[in-house]
């Protein structure tokens, strides 16, 4: 779908730009449990839950991706787009469907923060796993890895179990998310667990600042994020917070390992490759982070963005380096399943034009009112426990904003 397509629905929303939130609330109204929404930072999608042509419960894999695309044009899906989430482990089966209808509209230059916040959730109770101290033992841990194993970074996440006083609802929530994340991968994605099956089992929803994959034509983006610091209220304060992650030893050292890695695998199946010598500095709504924005020309330009992401992923920004070592540790440092958490998020075309962002800030909804919220952090030589434990529960503020 290039951004010549008309916005197909309502003629009377044509003048997206203009900077109020009804402008494109159309496009979220109505949004329930099973619907698909992925906002870039310059195009948004919403596809409906009703009658979705083909839903695959299936690892990734080319052949998985075909088959869904084929499926769908035998149903009659005109211009079909994949919404999906693959697992952290992309051995495992990732959720991906082809919703018969999708829309998609342009983001507006300017959204306006929700002011009415009457009828807004509360969080009726909220537990960490693990326990914030639990979470700071893994970090001693990991660092004596370091030492004895080789390993130079591994990330480590926590969760939070959240209950609400009242079922979540997209249409309050994905706006605010929106908001305070206008230049990043807003989403809401279902979670199936059995092939065949068409009522999914939750959601994935969130706003991740870390784009993995952007395919169009041979053209590739890629931005990985790594080295954080939470922002300060007072902007002479967030200068300095700023100015300091920019020369910091250990989160450049932390970017390092992310950027050459990625870099070895991208020559692999790119040419014309920019890599910025050094990162730039991003916000989010919470945080600073490093980011480095790569390009490239696939030299296969069949390989879709989706198969370019699964030779990436899982980036050391966010399992570690060296990558099979920091994977073979996190089950015996983690007390859960990451799930979907850290694997990726997106949508993709026929064609293999598509983006894939890494599911972070986000949460898996398990019921009606209940969600598992999750957040990791990088650990090299010279993290601080403490730190880490402050910089997790900043990155789970994205989320707790949108539903507090
Ligand atoms: C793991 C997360 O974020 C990742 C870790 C980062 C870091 O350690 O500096 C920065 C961005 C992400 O690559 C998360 O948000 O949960």
């Amino acid at each position: 779908m290039s951004s010549e397509t008309p916005i197909p629905g309502k003629p009377s929303d044509n003048n997206i730009n203009a900077a109020n939130r009804e402008a494109d609330q159309w496009l979220i109204d109505d949004f329930r449990v099973g619907d698909f929404f992925f906002a870039s930072p310059d195009r948004q999608f919403r596809g409906s839950r009703k009658d979705v042509a083909v839903v695959s419960y299936q690892p990734a894999s080319a052949e998985t991706i075909h088959a869904l695309f084929d499926q769908a044009r035998q149903r009659g899906v005109a211009e079909p787009v994949m919404f999906g989430l693959v697992p952290f482990d992309v051995s495992r089966r990732a959720s991906l469907a082809i919703p018969s209808h999708v829309d998609n509209a342009p983001v507006p230059n300017e959204r306006v923060r929700q002011s009415d916040q009457s009828g807004r959730p509360q969080v009726a109770n909220q537990k960490p796993v693990p326990e914030p101290e639990q979470y700071g033992e893994m970090v001693r841990k990991a660092l004596g890895l370091m030492s004895e194993e080789g390993l130079r970074k591994i990330v480590l996440s926590r969760t939070m179990e959240v209950t609400l006083d009242r079922p979540l609802e997209y249409a309050r929530l994905l706006p605010d998310l929106l908001s305070r994340n206008a230049h990043g991968y807003t989403f809401a994605i279902p979670v199936w667990d059995a092939d065949g099956q068409t009522q999914p089992v939750g959601m994935m929803v969130g706003a991740s600042p870390e784009l993995l994959v952007r395919r169009v034509g041979d053209t590739i983006h890629v931005n990985p994020l790594a080295g954080s610091i939470g922002r300060n209220p007072d902007p002479s304060r967030d200068q300095q917070l700023k100015d300091g992650l920019a020369v910091s030893e250990k989160d450049l050292r932390e970017h390092s390992y992310v950027v050459n890695d990625i870099a070895r695998i991208l020559r692999e199946h790119c040419v014309d490759l920019d890599i910025p010598e050094r990162p730039s500095v991003i916000g989010t709504d919470t945080l600073w982070h490093l980011s480095t924005y790569i390009t490239g020309r696939l030299r296969n330009p069949e390989m879709t963005a989706l198969e370019l992401a699964c030779e990436l992923h899982p980036t050391p920004a966010i399992c570690g380096y060296p990558t099979a070592t920091a994977f073979s540790h996190l089950p015996d440092l983690e007390p859960f399943d990451r799930g979907y958490f850290a694997g990726l998020v997106g949508w993709q075309q026929a064609n293999g034009d598509g983006e894939w962002a890494l599911s972070l800030r986000c949460a898996q909804q398990t019921g009606e009112d209940t969600l598992r919220l999750f957040a990791g952090a990088g650990i090299v030589t010279g993290s601080n426990p403490d730190h880490e434990i402050l910089e997790t529960a900043t990155k789970m503020e994205t989320f707790m904003r949108a539903i507090r």
